[in-house]
């Protein structure tokens, strides 16, 4: 019996992303994506390591579904990959719709909800080739994607999301181009950041048909400054604004905070916004997804690259935004990417969001570690993520204790799989993948989650 009990019908999740774990990549019509053309570039990606395999869950999928089941999860937050059903980006691959159709006939008969992401940022080739997210039109292309799944499969899902971490989409994949395409203009990072929302708004109102719910999930830190000298104050202001209230006005309030807007001046943001954007964007969801990591600690330093490494090629180019700003660790422990551990940072975000941005169910939609892993004994005793996800979620409970709307938890992620530009190095499962063998092996981890999923809360 749990002690910390959550709501009823709190939905007790794990999620993964198309490209990081399918494989199969051109199996039954699949097209190309920018990760797979970025993976397959030499000095991209950790050991030249790429998602043509990944973990074969495409093939695999019903052993991986039975084993969400018998560990106890209610929920599955997976992706949908765009080159599956539109290869090119346009028209309909009957083939790779059914993939998803089978998937989630296999997690309804687990009675296990599945949550689908339209996009976790596995772009048409064919569509960066047009200009990718810099171009307006790509977001008009991602609302017809969006028709396409949802009357696929519609029947079956009733939670949808547009867009997984716009942030990372957009300035990672045009501004440091540590991320596919691998483009480094910060004009083009703010160009794609608009679209991305822009594509949320055309694709939202048609999410909603067939009595169905639509959020997105942007990827939200805590902000803290080293100090509160006014050049470290400003520093974190801008980095709040440009991951978080950026996103968030946009999505919750259909406006777009003023101070982030001056900052992004020196890109051409201006020109992007055309008149009635803003309305279509924003107050369309039903709910809102937030990844929540790590917080960031800042410092004014007009030296600082601005970056937070996220590949083992970090590259100096700051995001827009950045510039003169250095992410510091503040000494909390770290997981195996670098990243604080900070569950009070998770508290933190909750709250706020809930209280500057009132009455939006909230669900956790990613939230995980990565850390070494060995094998002993034919299992796996990964106590520090264990500890991480219990800490998260000890955060959790005491923000719907303080009032927050929060309906559910998805851990980060289900399986060992694809870790972008660290390839295969870091390892985020609940679920041990041997890459050789391709053999499952739930972690610790894995087998306590699914206790607190069936206990509803922790003890
Ligand atoms: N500023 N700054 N920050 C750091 C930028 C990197 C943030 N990375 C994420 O949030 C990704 C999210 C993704 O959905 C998933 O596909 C990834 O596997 C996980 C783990 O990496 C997380």
């Amino acid at each position: 019996m749990a002690t910390r009990g959550f709501p009823e019908g709190f939905a007790w999740g794990a999620a993964t992303a198309s490209y990081q774990i399918e494989g199969s990549v051109t199996a039954d019509g699949r097209g190309a994506s920018i990760w797979d053309t970025f993976a397959h570039t030499p000095g991209k990606v950790l050991n030249g390591e790429n998602g043509d395999v990944a973990v074969d869950h495409y093939a695999r999928y019903a052993e991986d579904v039975a084993l969400m089941g018998s560990l106890g999860l209610n929920a599955y937050r997976f992706s949908l990959s765009w080159p599956r059903i539109q290869p090119g980006g346009r028209g309909v691959n009957g083939a790779g719709l059914d993939f998803y159709k089978r998937l989630v006939d296999e997690l309804l008969e687990q009675g296990i909800t599945p949550y689908a992401t339209l996009y976790h940022w596995d772009l048409p080739q064919e569509l960066q080739d047009a200009g990718g997210w810099p171009e307006r039109d790509t977001a008009y292309r991602f609302a017809e994607y969006a028709q396409v799944a949802h009357e696929a499969l519609s029947d079956r899902v009733k939670h949808w999301m547009t867009v997984n971490e716009p942030w990372c989409a957009a300035f990672l994949g045009y501004g440091s181009g540590d991320h596919a395409p691998g483009l480094r203009s910060s004009a083009q990072a703010v160009r794609a950041a608009h679209h991305l929302l822009l594509a949320h708004g055309l694709a939202a109102p048609l999410l909603k048909a067939n009595d169905c719910l639509v959020g997105a999930a942007p990827n939200l830190y805590a902000v803290t400054p080293v100090s509160d000298s006014e050049a470290d104050l400003d520093a974190a202001r801008r980095i709040d604004g440009l991951q978080n209230r950026f996103f968030l006005d946009a999505l919750l309030r259909g406006s777009y905070p003023e101070d982030v807007v001056a900052d992004l001046e020196p890109f051409g943001f201006a020109d992007v916004v055309q008149p009635g954007d803003l309305d279509l964007i924003g107050g369309k969801v039903d709910f809102l997804g937030i990844n929540y990591y790590s917080r960031h600690t800042v410092s004014a330093d007009p030296d600082a690259a601005g970056m937070v490494a996220t590949s083992p090629f970090a590259s100096a180019s700051p995001w827009p935004g950045a510039e003169s700003v250095a992410f510091v660790n503040a000494g909390r422990p770290v997981t195996d990417m670098g990243w604080e551990v900070d569950p009070g940072g998770l508290h933190e975000i909750l709250t706020r969001v809930a209280k500057e941005y009132p009455s939006v169910p909230l669900y956790i939609t990613e939230n995980g570690a990565a850390y070494v892993d060995t094998v002993a004994d034919g299992g796996v005793d990964d106590q520090e993520r264990l500890d991480y996800i219990e800490a998260h979620l000890a955060a959790c409970h005491d923000a719907i204790a303080d009032g927050v709307p929060l309906k559910g938890y998805f851990a980060w992620s289900f399986l060992d799989n694809f870790e972008w530009g660290w390839g295969y190095g870091k390892r985020f499962g609940l679920v041990y993948v041997d890459y050789e063998t391709q053999v499952r092996i739930p972690k610790s981890s894995a087998h306590w989650y699914g206790r607190v999923a069936r206990h509803n809360g922790l003890s």
